[in-house]
This record gives structure tokens, sequence and C-alpha cells, in this order.
């Protein structure tokens, strides 16, 4: 194919310069697409192909009007596009584009999601710097949320604990420091956690040197050092600067501040257990279910969005979260107060968001009124707050007290006075300001007004002064002005009416008077747009340059949102104010499930953790509730801990520093990821994370392998978690062995979820009880799955034997020989497997073969605290190949 020329070859050359995936270039009225972007832009948008010829060659061409680029722009980006934009300039004639823009997921601004949008930067020890390997190194962290500003720096330790941090976060958008962009499964992983899309910006701008100025220069010399961010976060930080600079979206202006967060503010919380506890969405996905959905009584977008990130970031100092806790206690104690600020609240717009649009110089007159509104809510929201005993003594005020109120009185004054209630969707056109507002403003509106009324009266004056009826007076794009006047009455007209158009019933007429007027209306209307539109600019750019204040204000309105709906839940529900304890300790009556709560009759439960008692053995039938147990056990810590009440009578809560799950792995089944090896990473991973002070929740560890394995490493766990770690533990397992260990373990407790059973009849009574259970009733939950019932009935055989004998054969297959092939025994008194002779037991001689006993031998004197995940792997992939050569 020839070299394209003319329009087709510049849009080539000038997508030639970006990396983004499409470009769009203004081509006069419209913005054109060509060649693959045409064709890519037409099947993702529904939009008509046409040909463009350039020298010889045709080129697929698509285009949408200039004014409505920005739906098909989000479209894009939303489908994980990202989408070039090249203005036409013109210049003495000359005709030019270039491209000022590049739109991408994590800078697009105009978005009607309500959740956060971010976009992250990670970089990595010894990316561009010094030292640092892979695996236990340190990780700088920036995420920025252009729509409202937010912008949070961070420093991890280790690849897990980054990986955390992303996923808490889930950015949209995810910009790899050059080492990380080389370690193609890092980024994997990264995409995997977060479905963002990863860019790649030129790796310079998150070189040491240059990220730290761009981040210093915007932010204030000291700023990082003040808030103890280290050099990696700086860079990070840096390169995200960088970024939305590069990309055009013009906001970074509204980054007004950093919010450095360091790891003990927040309850750790792994992805896992995210995921396990279902805090925003369900194992499956879906929203509805989550503790969000269940939780969520905000009336305002910023209200559910701060509310999401207060369960996903619990918090760990006493004083943010004993103010949480009155807060929300007045709220539930003054019902009425609690009512009327949330009507206040219902007026109250996305300040932050707002902030964001006036900074981008995207806000219409329309935002800024919505600006005014919301700032006018600031001050009936403390009115409606010391109305109310019980809500003028408790920190809300303090909290209604943190925004400068007398700059937002002043900021929405001067809005009130300028905006007219009802103004036009364009800036440039005038009828936006009110009178008064501009003196030069107000001159040009009376003249303006007085030109117009010439032809407001003059259809009525044609009619007098010439004795005509059927007389209008309008105005169209080509003609101007006119006086139309009716068929039967247009041979009447006045000689100096000069015929400018014929129509079916009527004939249109211009005279030199009202040409001159229209002259006069034309150029005042100009007049007025261009002034109009440059005072409103002014005004945004006021706007604009307190965006600090707005997303203040906006910060403030959101909390008092998220607290009253804590409140409002907790009255509707039930819910109790746990007393919050710097001790290890977790005293729970009467405790629920605060999603299960809301769909069945739901039984309270218990749970007495302390010194004395670290580690409590959770058995129980299946389906009796063991998991429901557990994981009320940790939203119930995790929502004291986030400041609400909780779903319990009686709760005293002891501050955790982190809660850590291993609870089924249904997701990653999916993903076709072996569960043995998921399991042991998640089971890795808390052995190395928790402390003493962290709750540790484990669903059936070492269900995923033969049983001798299962046991061994459940039984290992239990003994590092109970000895060396001694953290609060409840652990699930339908390993009966494992109860024994509460007679050899001393701060080991077990209880039991109860189940009922009578002639062959299980009821579940979900009540949790001191003591094990040494039954499963799996048989029984087999049947009601319709398992084939000699499967059943053979099953019963085989537990009645086991009951009697405590031993069971396995079954060879009956062979042709009579014998049944050769049997083994497995012994549960001394657990051990022995040979067995046509069904007979024979004596109980161990049977295990000498490698197989190396193996455990192996398996036992790994000391897991000091392997590293990697090895752990290894060494239990190899133990498998050497047992399956057997
Ligand atoms: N305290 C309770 N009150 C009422 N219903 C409950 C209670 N606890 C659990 N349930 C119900 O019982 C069902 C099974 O509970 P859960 O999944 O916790 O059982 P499990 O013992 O962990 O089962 P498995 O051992 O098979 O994994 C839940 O879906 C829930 O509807």
């Amino acid at each position: 194919m020839t070299e394209a020329t003319g329009i087709v070859g510049e849009f080539l050359g000038l997508k030639a310069e970006t990396d983004a995936d499409v470009l769009a270039m203004q081509c006069g009225d419209f913005y054109e697409f060509f060649a693959d972007d045409a064709e890519l832009v037409a099947d993702e948008l529904d939009l008509k192909v046409s040909q463009k010829s350039s020298h010889g060659s045709s080129y697929p061409m698509a285009g949408v009007p200039v004014d409505d680029l920005t739906p098909y722009l989000k479209a894009l980006v939303e489908r994980g596009y990202t989408v070039a934009v090249a203005e036409q300039h013109e210049d003495g004639g000359d005709i030019h584009r270039e491209i000022e823009r590049v739109v991408t997921p994590g800078t697009l601004l105009d978005v009607a999601r309500v959740d956060a949008q971010y976009l992250a930067a990670v970089v990595r020890a010894g990316d561009g710097g010094t030292g640092g390997d892979a695996d236990d190194t340190t990780y700088g962290l920036a995420f920025a949320d252009v729509t409202t500003g937010r912008f949070h720096v961070t420093t991890v330790e280790g690849t897990a604990a980054a990986l955390t941090e992303l996923y808490r976060f889930s950015p949209v958008e995810v910009l790899p420091g050059p080492g990380i962009r080389d370690d193609g499964a890092l980024c994997d992983r990264i995409e995997e956690r977060t479905g963002a899309r990863l860019s790649l910006p030129d790796a310079s701008s998150f070189a040491p040197g240059q990220a730290g100025h761009v981040a210093r220069d915007h932010f204030g010399d000291d700023t990082f050092e003040t808030l103890g961010v280290g050099d990696l976060g700086v860079r990070a930080a840096g390169a995200v600067l960088a970024y939305v600079d590069e990309t055009g979206t013009g906001v970074l202006a509204s980054m007004t501040r950093v919010q450095p967060y360091h790891g003990g503010e927040h309850v750790e919380l792994d992805a896992t257990t995210q995921r396990n506890l279902e805090l925003t969405e369900t194992m499956h996905g879906d929203r509805a279910g989550s503790l969000f959905a269940t939780v969520d009584h905000t009336v305002t977008s910023p209200g559910g969005r701060l509310l999401k990130e207060w369960l996903q970031r619990p918090r760990r100092d006493r004083d943010t979260l004993d103010e949480r806790q009155a807060s929300v206690a007045a709220f539930t104690a003054g019902a009425l107060g609690r009512e009327e600020v949330r009507d206040t609240l219902d007026a109250a717009y996305d300040l932050e968001r707002l902030a964001s649009r006036a900074v981008g110089g995207s806000a219409d007159a329309t935002d800024l009124l919505r600006v005014r509104d919301t700032l006018g809510v600031l001050p009936e929201l403390v009115e409606a707050i010391e109305a109310s005993p019980q809500l003028a003594d408790s920190p809300l005020s303090g909290i209604l007290s943190r925004p400068d109120r007398e700059a937002a009185a002043a900021l929405r004054d001067e809005l009130a006075d300028a905006l007219v209630e009802d103004p036009p969707k364009t800036t440039t056109q005038g009828g936006l300001f009110k009178p008064g507002y501009d003196d030069e403003l107000d001159e040009l509106r009376e003249r303006h007004e007085a030109a117009q009324a010439y032809f407001d009266e003059l259809a009525d004056r044609v009619k007098r002064e010439h004795g005509l009826s059927h007389v209008t007076v309008d105005r169209n794009k080509t003609d101007g002005y006119y006086v139309q006047v009716g068929k039967s009455a247009a041979d009447g007209v006045p000689e100096h009416f000069e015929h400018v158009k014929t129509l079916k019933n009527s004939k249109r007429f211009r005279t030199d008077e009202l040409a001159e007027k229209e002259r006069e209306l034309f150029r005042l209307e100009e007049q007025r747009g261009e002034l109009e539109a440059r005072l409103f600019d002014e005004l945004r750019d006021r706007v604009a340059a307190r965006a600090e204040l707005l997303q203040d204000v906006g910060r403030t309105v959101a909390e008092v949102d998220v607290l009253a709906s804590l409140a409002t839940h907790a009255v509707s529900n039930d819910w109790n104010r746990p007393e919050l304890t710097d001790e290890r300790a977790l005293d729970v009556t009467a405790g629920r499930h605060p999603v299960v709560e809301q769909t069945v009759e739901f039984v309270p439960n218990d749970c007495h953790l302390d010194d004395e008692r670290t580690f409590t053995v959770v058995t129980g039938p299946n389906m009796s509730g063991k998991s429901t147990y557990m994981r009320q056990t940790a939203l119930i810590v995790l929502l004291a801990q986030v400041g609400s009440f909780v779903p319990a009578r009686e709760a005293t809560v002891g501050l955790v520093d982190g809660i850590y799950t291993r609870v089924g792995a249904l997701d990653e089944l999916a993903q076709g990821r072996s569960t043995f090896m998921v399991e042991m990473q998640e089971l890795s991973n808390i052995l190395h994370s928790a402390t003493e002070d962290s709750l540790v929740i484990l669903d059936e560890v070492g269900r995923g392998t033969a049983t001798y394995d299962g046991i061994s490493i459940a039984w290992a766990a239990v003994e590092y978690l109970h000895n060396e770690i001694r953290a609060k533990t409840l652990f699930a397992t339908h390993y009966h062995e494992l109860t024994g260990l509460a007679e050899h373990l001393e701060r080991v407790q077990n209880v039991h979820v109860a189940a009922d059973e009578r002639d062959g009849d299980v009821t579940f009574l979900r009540t949790v009880r001191e003591g094990p259970t040494d039954r499963s009733y799996g048989i029984h939950v087999a049947d009601l799955a319709g398992v084939p019932e000699p499967v059943v009935d053979r099953a019963r055989d085989v537990l009645d034997r086991l009951r009697q004998e405590k031993a069971i054969e396995a079954r060879g297959s009956s062979g042709g020989d009579g014998g049944g092939g050769q049997q083994v025994v497995f012994d549960l008194d001394s657990g051990t497997m022995a040979t067995a002779d046509g069904g007979r037991e024979t004596e109980h001689e161990p049977a295990i073969d000498p490698e197989t006993e190396a193996i455990l031998d192996e398996l036992d004197e790994v000391d897991v605290d000091r392997t590293s995940p990697v090895e752990l792997m290894q060494r239990v992939q190899e133990w498998q190949e050497r047992l399956d050569r057997e």
C-alpha cells in the first residue's frame, strides 16, 4: 500500500506518536477515526463506516460530531481502551492538529459510577534505584482518584502486602514501575487481583530524581518528609502525578493533599480475607448479599463510597473508633435528629467530584449551583445537630467544625449571588448571571434587552402602523430576523418591505431598519455571550481554587452520612455498641451473622477468647453452621473496628491488628488452580503475618489433600499458632482427631455446633456448645443431596464398623480370583495402615513403605516459619512426585 497523505496521512502520523489504543482526530465539526481505529470503534460503538480515498488507496473512516465525543470516549474507556484526542487549531488559515489528551480508565473525569476510580502506581526497591530482590522487597504505592482528588501513598514490605493494598483500593488502572513490568508473573497477579488495565508510561517517570521532583513540586518540598512517606512512596506518587499531567485531564490541582497511611493504622485484611468475609461482594461476585450491601443506608453517593472504604479499612486507633462509636450511639439515641439529618443530606451532591470538575474546567453552571446547594447543606446539618439534645452533645459537632464553615458560607453566598436559578446548559451564550453581579454585564444586558424589545414589539407595530393582519416576527439561522405576513395580507405590505422568501401560506420580508437593529442585537448578543463566558470562567476558577475547601466539606458530609447510616442499621436490626478494649480478649454474647440474619431465623451464639483460651477448635456436622459462626465472629470484630455497632446482645472486643481467614477457595477453583496449592499459600501467608494481636479463622485446613497430609499439616499449624504466634484463632475441622489437641495444648478449647439425631433424622440446632462432637452427619447430608441409595447404605455400614472397631478396610475391586484382591486397613487409633486379607483383618502392622515414612519424617522436620512459601511449595511438589512414583 502506498503511504497515505492528506488527512489520513496526518491521522496515521499522529497515531504513531501515541501509545493509546485509539485516536480521535478533530476534522471541523467531527472527530474522525481512520483505518483500523475506524473498524474498532465502529465495532464497539455501532458506528457507520464509510471509505476515504487517499493516494489511490481507500481507508475505513468513522466519525462522531464534536459535541458528542464524551459519551463515545467514556464507552471506549469503559471497554478497556485508551483514547488519544487530537484537537484542530486554525492559525491564520493554517490548520494543524495536535494530541492534547489521552483518556485512560484511571484518568476519565466524567464518570457515572459512584465507586472510587483509582489510578495506582507501584514501584519496588531495585527498580531504577539500588538493591532489592523480588521476594522480600519493599514496595511504594500511590493511589489517585482524579474524580475526587483523593491521593494516598504508602510503602509496604513484601509482594503479598503490595497485592493486598492493590486489592483494597481496587484501581481501574495500574502503572507498574520498570522492574515490575518485566516481571510477567507479578503483572499477571496484579491484573488478576484488580482487574485493572496495566499502562506503561515512560520508565523515567519512576526514576528517583524525576519522580521525586514531580512529587515534591506538587505537594510541597517537605510534605513527604513531614508525613513520613519513604522514598519509594514518593516515587510512586511522582509517577502518578506525571501520568495525570501527561494525559492532559487538567485535574492535577484537585489533588490538594497527600494522605499517607502506614501499616499500623489499619487492621490488616489480606485480599483473601476481604473476599472470604464478602465485604463488598460475595464469593460469587455479586454485590447483593455482601456486608456493604446489607449495612449501606447512606443517602449520598460519597457517603456510600466512604462506608465501603471504612469496611475495607477498619482502624486500630482508639481515638478514631471512640469518636465514630460515640457519634453512632448519638444517632441511635436521637431518632428525630437522625431523620432530620438524613433528610438534609438528601440535598447534597458529590462535592469532591464537583471540585474535580471545576478544576478540570468541565463544570457548567448547573454544577456550580450544585456546589452552592451542597455548601448550603452544611449549616443545615449544624442546625439539625444543635437542635437535637442527643446529637448536640456528641462528637458530631466537632466533625462538622472541621471544614472552614465561614469560607464555605462565603463561597455559597458568592455563587448564590452570581448564578440564576435555571441556567442554560452552555456557558457561552449568556443568561447565566443574576442582575447586580457585574456592572459591565448589567449595562450590556440592559442594552441587549432593549435591542431585543424592538423585535418583541415589531409584529404589533407592523400590524398597527400598516393595518396588516397575520403578522409574526421570527428568526432562523439562514435568514436572520424577518417579518412573516399571511398570504392574504402579503400584498398590502409597504414598499420598503423587501421580500426574502415565499412559503406555502405566507411571505417573509425584511427592512433596512430591521437589518440595522439586527446587527446591533447580534453584536450585543455576542458581547454578552463573551462577557458571561469570561465571567463564568473566572467564577469557576475561583471555585476550583477552593477545591480543598470543597473536599473538606464533601468528606464531612460523607462522614455524617456514614455515621447516620450505621446508626440506622443498628436501630432497625437491634445491634449494640461493643465495648472496645486493649486487652487481648473477645467476648460476644448472643452474636449473629450480619448478613445471614437478614434472611433466616438466626440462632445467636456466644464466643469467648482470651489469654487463657486463645484457640477454639470448632467441630460439628456438615451444614450445621461452623463457617457461619466463625465468619460472624470475624465480622463482629471488623464492624467494631469500623466504629459500628455489632450484631450481638453484648460484645467486648479487644482491638486486633489483623484478621486472617482461610475459608473455601471457590474462585481459585474456577480459575483452575490447585485448591491445595492455594490453601497452602494462604496458610503460609497467615503463619507469616499473624501476631498475638490478630484474629485467625481457619476453615478445614488440610482438606484439599490426602488424609495423612491433611491431618499432619492441620496439626502442625494448630501447634504453631498456639505455641508460637498465640493469635486468637477459630479453627473448624472435620478431623475429629484434632479435638484431642485440647488435652495437650493448654489454651485450646473445643466447641461444637449441636445437632439432634432421632430415628435417623438430623435436626440442626445451630447452637454452639462447649466440647467436641464426634459425629459429622456427613452421610445424612449425602443422603439429602441425592447420593444413590446403595452408596449411602454402604457408607452407613462403614461408619458402624468404624465406630465399633475404630478401623476400616478399604475395599478392593471384586476381581475374578474370588479373594477380592489386596486390601488395606486404616487403623484410626494407631493412625497406620495394614494389609488385610480377603476382607479380614490381620495384625495391625505398620504398612507404610519406607519412602512414605521418609517423606513423613521430612514433613515433620519442616520448620514452617523458616521456610519460604516458594520453597514450601517446591517441597510439597517434590513429595507428591515421590509419592506418585510409588
Ligand atoms: N446460627 C444460625 N442460625 C440460623 N441459621 C444458620 C446459623 N448458622 C448457619 N445457619 C444456616 O446454615 C447454613 C450452613 O451453615 P454453614 O455453611 O456455616 O455450615 P458448615 O457447618 O460450615 O458446613 P460445612 O461443614 O458443610 O462447610 C447457612 O447457610 C445458614 O443459612
